[in-house]
């Protein structure tokens, strides 16, 4: 009984075996605990339990030595710390080896840092900011199906699309989108992966968006519009930042459609503080997004996320604001109210809990500007750089208002077909969102064309990729809005376009997006001459364009002189 292992005596003299075989025993375990656990467990999902039971263990084993053996504690320390090492390297080699040679994906092309670990997308996304033009290089080197992550597929093909976002597509979120929660309640709309969930909280989304609320936004948006109008009109020919002033007015409008609020960018003509943290957020969430894991973490420590940790209680404030203020026996008016009246109601369709309205807040925020800010930049800078298109778009507003603003009215304005092909052209090259939309296949898999992708892979189709794609559309890189009607030849049958996205998740904000688009653009093409101002090439607008999940524009200047 004395040298068992169960006696303080066996303990001890197991304890102190040999440097070299305590460490090949511990990497032995490491190699098994990968075999029988990690590869398959969604480690997203039990994160902070295995992060926990990690920490617990070591913590036992150095009491262990501490008690079992007359070891001093510095070299207890330099054990646990030796286990610790043969543990981790040997479960991180044999999860290298397996994603590089042994991985249901191993055989699809890709560099191989990416096949190892989704660090190096985070660093290629990291870089320059620009994930859009990185996937277009991994594009030219590797072909139309890319592994950009040890189970991530990127397809530059037009037949995936239908196949992965269509209402038919069995594709849910991926984890891509669990970077504040793996639970359904703790998240927005727009990050919960539960299906259910998201289908019964998209009803209130879409109550919010009814043609009944969008009839009473329409003359918010419009005095908001006429605002900057007037702005412009006091300061004809003086160079003014198209990417800023965009952002001022999709701001307002947000804030006065979506909170019933007034955040007074246009009235001030000063950047909202709330602005650069949506630019924060979103410059985090372009680069540390893709390692999911590591966003959710540091969202939980202290001071990680300070830069834009301000933003987030801001939202908070906002809805808890409105709350307070809102009426609950008025019909709402913004969309706000919407998900409070079904919150507070306990309807169906309400946010599951207070957090997850917070989180909602966000993207009212985030989606509701900063999307329709980038679109409407990129259009004033295609209308600045083609001149024949603006004056075309002036001739077709001039035909059913010939009293231009006078008689301007969003009925007469939704008929004009080439406004509309002049916003399609812009989100076809400038998709607000140039690389979202990460999607995991279904246990069956997906046959694309002539490729099996496995069940249980994300998967996503770069957007602003594919919509510029020769294959699919002729001078695919030039701005034609003819294209989409009378030039029709110049897109091949069932070109991809989906810059709201398709099927179950796409936005539902998509009619408000293109109400504030067409106002915007009907009033100041009816107003104004837009032209680049001296010294602006666009070169930076082309090339320092950064792909921030949704896209940031760099400054550009223009201006403006009346008609
Ligand atoms: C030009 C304007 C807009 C564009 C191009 C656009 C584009 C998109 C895209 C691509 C997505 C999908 C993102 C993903 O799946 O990860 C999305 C989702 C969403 N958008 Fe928009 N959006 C626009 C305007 C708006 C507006 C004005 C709102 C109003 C608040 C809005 C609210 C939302 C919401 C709530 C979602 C999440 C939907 C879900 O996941 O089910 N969007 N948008």
């Amino acid at each position: 009984m004395s040298s068992s292992l169960f006696s303080v005596e066996g303990l001890s003299q197991a304890l102190s075996i040999e440097f070299l075989s305590l460490g090949l025993s511990v990497a032995g375990l490491g190699v098994l605990s990968h075999v029988s656990i990690f590869r398959t467990l969604p480690v997203e999902e039990y994160l902070y339990g295995l992060l926990g039971l990690y920490i617990v263990t070591l913590c036992l084993v150095a009491l262990i030595y501490i008690f079992a053996t007359n070891l001093a504690l510095l070299q207890v320390l330099i054990r646990v710390g030796w286990i610790a090492f043969a543990f981790n390297g040997a479960l991180l080699s044999s999860i290298g080896i397996y994603r590089l040679f042994f991985h249901r994906l191993h055989h699809f092309p890709g560099p191989v840092l990416s096949k190892l670990s989704r660090f190096y997308d985070a660093y290629l996304a990291g870089r320059n900011v620009q994930y859009n033009v990185e996937i277009a290089r991994l594009h030219d080197t590797y072909g139309d199906f890319i592994r950009t992550g040890p189970r991530e597929i990127c397809i530059v093909r037009k037949s995936a699309v239908p196949l992965i976002f269509g209402p038919e597509s069995k594709c849910l979120k991926s984890t891509y989108y669990a970077q504040v929660s793996t639970q359904a309640e703790f998240c927005s709309i727009h990050q919960t992966r539960d299906v259910v969930d998201h289908r019964k909280r998209h009803k209130a989304w879409d109550r919010s968006f009814s043609i009944k609320a969008l009839a009473t936004y329409e003359p918010r948006v419009k005095d908001k519009v006429d605002q900057f109008a007037s702005y412009i009109g006091s300061n004809l020919g003086q160079p003014l930042d198209a990417s800023a002033w965009s952002m001022f007015l999709s701001f307002d409008i947000m804030g006065n459609v979506g909170f019933g609020k007034e955040f007074n960018n246009l009235a001030t003509g000063i950047e909202h503080p709330a602005i650069k943290g949506i630019h924060d957020h979103m410059a985090v969430l372009g680069t540390m997004g893709h390692v999911p894991w590591l966003l959710n973490l540091a969202n939980r420590i202290p001071g990680a996320v300070s830069g834009y940790s301000s933003f987030f209680q801001w939202c908070t404030n906002e809805i808890e604001r409105k709350q307070q203020d809102w009426d609950m026996d008025k019909s709402p008016q913004d969309i706000v109210s919407w998900l409070l009246k079904a919150y507070v109601e306990k309807d169906i369709s309400a946010a599951p809990t207070e957090a997850a309205l917070h989180q909602d807040s966000r993207v009212i925020v985030v989606g509701g500007s900063e999307t329709v800010a980038t679109t409407l930049a990129s259009a004033l800078y295609y209308l600045a750089k083609n001149p024949a298109v603006l004056s075309k778009l002036q001739c077709h507003l001039d035909e059913v208002m010939p009293g231009r603003s006078k008689d301007w009215s969003y009925e007469k304005v939704k008929s004009v077909t080439y406004l509309d092909d002049i916003i399609h052209e812009t989100l076809r090259l400038r998709p607000a969102v140039m690389t979202g939309g990460y999607r995991v296949t279904p246990a069956e898999g997906l046959q694309i064309d002539e490729v099996y992708i496995p069940g249980d892979v994300n998967v996503f189709v770069p957007v602003q990729l594919i919509q510029t794609d020769e294959r699919y559309y002729t001078d695919a890189k030039q701005f034609v809005p003819e294209r989409w009607n009378e030039k029709t030849e110049m897109c091949s049958e069932s070109a991809p376009f989906f810059p709201f996205l398709l099927g179950p998740y796409t936005c539902p904000g998509k009619n408000l997006g293109m109400m504030s688009l067409r106002i915007s653009l009907s009033t100041l093409a009816q107003l104004f001459h837009i032209q680049f101002s001296p010294g602006e090439t666009g070169e930076a607008f082309e090339t320092k364009t950064r792909d921030t999940f949704t896209t940031t524009l760099p400054p550009f200047q223009i201006q403006f002189q009346s008609r």
